[in-house]
């Protein structure tokens, strides 16, 4: 069973998560009772060996898989009660989403990627848009394609479209895990910047111990339940 929460409604809160990925061969049980609450602000760190199920958890909370049990509340909304439709809706409209492998689109120039996903929420600003252009960096690369561009490069224009639409929680799964240490450092003073600034809550998978230490708060996922 969870800890009991706090009086104060936090942004994230995950009770008693369970996922069992079944196929004709084998059952893998990878949560068997998950908690976590996530603030509005904080930025917490989500640890775990290598399968233990740190992005399970992640898809699950953006609603990319769904789980046998439990709850997923993001502010207000149960995740695990909507239908499809309104998991892609949630996000859309309220979830930042950053990966490792950066998940730009290929036929799109950086000004188009930056501004994809807060265009298809109709909460493009061009005025935030620009202070992102210029806090990331990206005002000589806007006409580049993706492919013209470096690893961190590709990453701090994820991290902008995701920051377009001012999410009240931004999710990451080991976002700087195909950049070098130097790289992945400036990438991550450049989005806790813009994670301040934003006020948004941030969960970040990762692996890094160095990276983890500089976020508000660490958890660890092991044997399927966060301690
Ligand atoms: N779609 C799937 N079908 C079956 N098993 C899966 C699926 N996705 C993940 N798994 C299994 O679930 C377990 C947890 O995987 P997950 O990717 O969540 O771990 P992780 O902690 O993020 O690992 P890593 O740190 O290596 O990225 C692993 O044993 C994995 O093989």
């Amino acid at each position: 069973m969870c800890v009991p929460t706090p009086s104060k409604a936090p942004m994230l809160d995950v009770q008693n998560l369970t996922k069992t990925y079944r196929s004709a061969q084998e059952r893998i049980t990878v949560l068997r009772g998950a908690c976590l609450r996530v603030d509005a602000g904080e930025s917490v760190a989500l640890t775990g060996e290598s399968g233990s199920g740190k992005s399970t958890l992640l898809h699950l909370i953006a609603g990319l898989d769904q789980a046998d049990g439990g709850s997923i509340r993001l502010n207000e909304t149960e995740v695990t009660a909507l239908a499809d439709r309104g998991r892609a809706a949630l996000r859309r409209d309220r979830l930042g989403l950053v990966f490792q492998q950066f998940n730009l689109i290929p036929s799109l120039t950086v000004a188009d990627n930056l501004a994809f996903q807060s265009r298809i929420a109709g909460r493009h600003n061009s005025q935030w848009q620009s202070e992102l252009v210029d806090r990331l960096g990206l005002g000589d690369l806007l006409n580049r394609y993706p492919e013209q561009l470096s690893g961190g490069q590709q990453q701090r224009v994820a991290i902008g479209r995701a920051l377009a639409v001012r999410p009240p929680l931004l999710l990451a799964d080991e976002p700087t895990g195909n950049l070098d240490e130097a790289t992945a450092d400036e990438v991550m003073d450049l989005a806790r910047d813009l994670i301040k600034r934003t006020g948004c809550s941030f969960l970040m998978v990762t692996h890094s111990a160095r990276l983890a230490a500089t976020l508000d708060r660490q958890v660890l996922l092991s044997a399927g339940l966060i301690s």
